[in-house]
């Protein structure tokens, strides 16, 4: 299987992120990376190669154009006030606020583009994110050549940015720009497997109202996990898409029956839409040690969710997303990754 690195990755390390109150170390730190990479080259899984760069055109496709703008301008922006650390948001546009124009200060335009405060935006995070974004459409461009699966090691993750914010330690949503290349492409019917700790709000709002690309997402219950306002069972999709979004919000405490139960479910509506490829946004926070999530997978739960997603029969694209236990992320991966290979 191949892998798809870009080392432009480390030049997106954020000081902190806001959490309970105060300023944080980020959970989404470089060295992810690094272990993921040892893990599947010590695997021998298969080649590792640097992305082709794409440009902005297939970023287009899946976010605004003034969301772009901002993201290629506001590090330049920020500095301009005097400041030197981590641009953060602090104000947004929540209920009875105006948020039919984005502000003229940066101050306000990184609340306008943002849904949280878990995103820094550094020197090089404009680099970093793009070099992201070539890596998931590296891979697909891989599977639509005939690779049976690929893995784009993307960093920063992305299926919290939605088609005009960031959020979730997200910028670039690199799953769904590999997901509309390939219908771009001429693949007709796309689906998107979720396997993040958390619900992959941005995607979801991006594929929302549409039958062609069908969403599955298995996810701590976001009343009482991150992001909270999205991910309910209850939303299945809108106008042409109806029918199209499948959440599955389990509870903290969530151990390998249960959540190969929702594997199941979520594999069997994907397999019913008629996919003709498959996206995996590939979190492995669902592990028992990770930091910041509250299920109980063992790191062999994460070779069975490989084998299962291959017994779809489709190509397959792996999209790296989240995963915070940093000693045992490059197990977890690679566990996956060879799941589906044996598969
Ligand atoms: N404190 C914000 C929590 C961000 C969750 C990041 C993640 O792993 N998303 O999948
Ligand atoms: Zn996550």
């Amino acid at each position: 299987m191949l892998t798809i690195h870009s080392d432009a990755h480390r030049l997106h390390h954020g000081a902190g992120e806001f959490y309970r109150g105060r300023i944080v170390p980020c959970f989404e730190m470089p060295a992810r990376v690094e272990q993921v990479l040892a893990s599947v080259t010590a695997r021998g899984l298969g080649a590792v190669v640097a992305p082709k760069a794409h440009g902005r055109a297939p970023l287009e496709r899946v976010h605004a154009g003034d969301y772009l703008d901002f993201l290629a301008s506001a590090w330049d922006e920020w500095t301009a006030l005097g400041e030197t650390g981590d641009a953060l948001p602090y104000a947004w546009p929540a209920r009875d606020l105006r948020a039919d124009r984005a502000p003229d200060h940066i101050d306000g335009k990184l609340g306008f583009y943002s849904i949280d405060a878990a995103v820094p935006i550094t020197a090089g995070t404009w680099q970093a994110v793009q070099a992201s974004a070539d890596c998931a459409l590296t891979g697909a461009a891989a599977v639509l050549g005939g690779e049976r699966a690929a893995f784009a090691l993307c960093r920063p993750p992305g299926h919290h940015a939605g088609p005009r914010a960031m959020g979730g330690f997200c910028y670039l949503n690199n799953a769904a720009i590999a997901v509309q290349a390939m219908r771009d492409a001429g693949v007709a019917r796309v689906a998107v497997l979720d396997v993040d700790y958390h619900h992959g709000n941005g995607t979801q709002a991006i594929f929302y109202d549409r039958a062609d690309v069908f969403f599955a997402s298995i996810h701590g219950d976001p009343a009482v996990e991150y992001p909270f306002f999205a991910g309910f069972a209850d939303e299945t999709g809108s106008g042409a898409g109806v029918g199209c979004n499948l959440n599955l919000p389990l509870p903290w405490g969530t151990g390998a029956d249960a959540y190969g139960a929702a594997l199941d479910t979520a594999c069997a509506a994907i397999a019913a839409h008629g996919a003709q490829a498959l996206v995996v946004s590939l979190g492995v926070d669902t592990f028992a040690g990770d930091p910041i999530s509250h299920f109980r997978l063992d790191s062999p739960d994460f070779t069975r969710i490989g084998a299962r997603v291959a017994a779809l029969g489709l190509p397959t694209l792996f999209v790296m997303e989240g995963g915070y236990a940093v000693g045992d992320i490059g197990t977890n991966v690679g566990n996956v990754l060879e799941g589906f290979a044996r598969g």
